[in-house]
């Protein structure tokens, strides 16, 4: 009897270790679900999420200072896209060819990104090629197309593409357009997400402007207002960071930010803005996460709140959750 009952507890030990595991290798893609009835695109991106929410069909501008990493952002939104947990995406990149680093975006992709993501190194923009990917999506899935060109020709022709197709082809209301373009700065888009060199020279990826980005969702009552409450909040208090930033200010236990009091909190939410790519795992080994809008709002409340102090700043970097 003894060793049947050792028998079955063990048993039962290896089948929950063996649960545990599988539960662990779950993609955070997978695992966290999207409320249906928002405006809002959610990329898991916690920066982007509440600082410049995306929305789920419209025109939207990555474009940043040379070097500030909208590229490799853009890269990862595309990933994230494709891979959404409720409402994902079929996407197609169209790369200029005619940009003089059309080549090395290309090998890069084809390492970082699934093969389920079409590319394609195009000439030039036709209303047709956009027609063929928004009629090749099903009824249920949504289709976004992303452009990566330096040349303000090719970005007029695929907007005036994307702006013939949506009269023409009423399926194309729910195209997402993104386009990747570097020092640009439009107003007409639904959402603008834009990075400084000042913010990436202090190692805070994505390094996002949290003056020069902006949303049309940021006052949308459709947002939960906790939400919109923490964003405007936190977009205040970083300006005064970002404004303050000079190379290594992390680093120096001098800078302002770092020191007690309201200022350290800002330090440790600027800081918490940083996160891990999922297109970014197999060079880092670290693990990306898809964190839920409302949960990093509440931690940023928590972060200004000060319920941190005695938390040394430089714990808030790249972390999925908070730090303790
Ligand atoms: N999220 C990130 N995490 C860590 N490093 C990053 C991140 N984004 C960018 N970088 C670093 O910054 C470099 C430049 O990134 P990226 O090519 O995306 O910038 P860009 O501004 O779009 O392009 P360019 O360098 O052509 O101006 C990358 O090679 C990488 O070293």
């Amino acid at each position: 009897m003894f060793p049947l009952i050792i028998g079955i507890v063990f048993v039962a030990l290896v089948v929950i270790a063996l649960f545990a595991v599988m539960r662990s290798r779950t993609s955070p893609t997978q695992a966290k679900s999207y409320p249906a009835n928002l405006p809002v695109l959610d990329t898991g991106l916690k920066a982007i999420d509440l600082l410049a929410p995306l929305p789920r069909s419209g025109d939207v501008l990555i474009s940043g200072d040379p070097g500030a990493g909208a590229k490799t952002i853009a890269g990862e939104m595309m990933y994230r896209l494709q891979n959404h947990p409720s409402l994902p995406y079929q996407t197609l990149c169209l790369l200029d060819a005619g940009s003089k680093d059309a080549e090395v975006m290309s090998a890069e992709f084809s390492e970082t990104l699934p093969d389920s993501i079409q590319r394609r190194m195009v000439q030039s923009i036709a209303t047709r090629d956009v027609m063929d990917l928004v009629q090749q999506s099903s009824r249920e899935s949504r289709c976004a197309i992303v452009v990566f060109s330096q040349d303000e020709r090719f970005i007029h022709l695929f907007r005036d593409a994307i702006r013939e197709m949506r009269t023409e082809i009423p399926a194309s209301s729910r195209l997402l357009a993104i386009i990747v373009t570097e020092s640009m700065h439009w107003t007409t888009c639904d959402a603008t997400v834009y990075f400084s060199q000042s913010v990436a020279e202090s190692g805070v990826y994505p390094a996002l402007d949290p003056q020069r980005s902006s949303s049309r969702l940021s006052d949308d009552p459709r947002v939960p207002a906790h939400r919109r409450e923490i964003a405007a909040r936190l977009r205040r208090l970083l300006a005064d960071v970002v404004e303050s930033l000079y190379p290594d200010a992390l680093g120096d236990p001098q800078w302002m930010f770092n020191q007690r009091g309201a200022n350290k909190a800002q330090g440790q939410a600027f800081r918490f803005l940083s996160q891990l790519l999922f297109t970014a795992e197999p060079y880092t080994g670290k693990k990306a996460a898809c964190i839920a809008a409302d949960d990093a709002a509440i931690w940023f409340r928590q972060i200004l709140d000060g319920q941190f102090e005695q938390l040394p700043p430089q714990s808030f970097l790249y972390q999925n959750k908070l730090p303790h």
